[in-house]
């Protein structure tokens, strides 16, 4: 039966293992894409090595810098395009894609939009259909709350996730990212890329306990 077949006849049975996958830099390399793009359009800036990126938003870092900066950030990922070009995170399309095939198991995609909407809604879903299909169109949750989707697992790069709902259902593993390696992380699980297969020891982990 055919992933779609199954998300729509399932009924999301109790046994399923429901998977929730960001995509800012978890699938697509947000953080890479944007610096390449700020030097570019801004070469005469100051810049912050990705080695040297603290903190979720980008923007708040470059404010240190100069008052200017946080306008130009903002300005490089509201550009037409952006999202619609973001690179993959190395290993992440063929682990998504490997995950989507297990038994038992359902995966989403869920991402939070930019207030400024007008290129990033469509283009995060053209980049889920260029990188991982059309059948993952139908598993898309965009949502500024994660707090209230439900879901086993949610394998997000922001070390802190806050919404409407204190308890949420899912449990959070943090994926590294540049920004996040210092971070606290209230002794949430991390998991450190898609390539040394550990997310699979994850999943098993899971499966067990449900
Ligand atoms: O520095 C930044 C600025 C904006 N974003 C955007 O925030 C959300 C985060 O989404 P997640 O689903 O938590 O990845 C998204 O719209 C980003 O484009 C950011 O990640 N970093
Ligand atoms: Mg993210």
């Amino acid at each position: 039966m055919s992933r779609r077949a199954r998300g729509r006849f399932s009924n999301f049975c109790n046994k399923d293992l429901i998977v929730l996958l960001d995509m800012d830099q978890v699938l697509a390399d947000f953080e890479g894409y944007f610096l390449k793009r700020y030097k570019e359009r801004f070469p005469n800036d100051p810049f912050i090595p990705l080695e040297e990126r603290k903190g979720f938003f980008i923007r708040d870092q470059y404010a240190k810098l100069r008052d200017d900066l946080p306008d130009k950030v903002r300005a490089v990922y509201n550009e037409e395009g952006f999202f619609r070009d973001l690179p993959e995170i190395e290993g992440a399309v063929s682990a998504a894609l490997e995950m989507s095939k297990m038994e038992g198991l359902e995966v989403f995609l869920c991402s939070s939009p930019l207030t400024e909407y007008q290129y990033c809604l469509t283009e995060k879903f053209e980049w889920i259909e260029k990188h991982l299909g059309p059948e993952f169109l139908d598993y898309v949750i965009l949502t500024k709350d994660k707090t209230v989707i439900n879901g086993h697992i949610l394998i997000d790069d922001r070390p802190r996730i806050k919404g409407s709902c204190k308890s949420p259902i899912w449990e959070h593993i943090v994926f590294n990212a540049c920004h996040n390696l210092t971070s606290e992380v209230d002794g949430k699980r991390r998991l450190n890329n898609w390539t040394d297969g550990k997310w699979r020891d994850i999943i098993e982990d899971f499966k067990k306990r449900i």
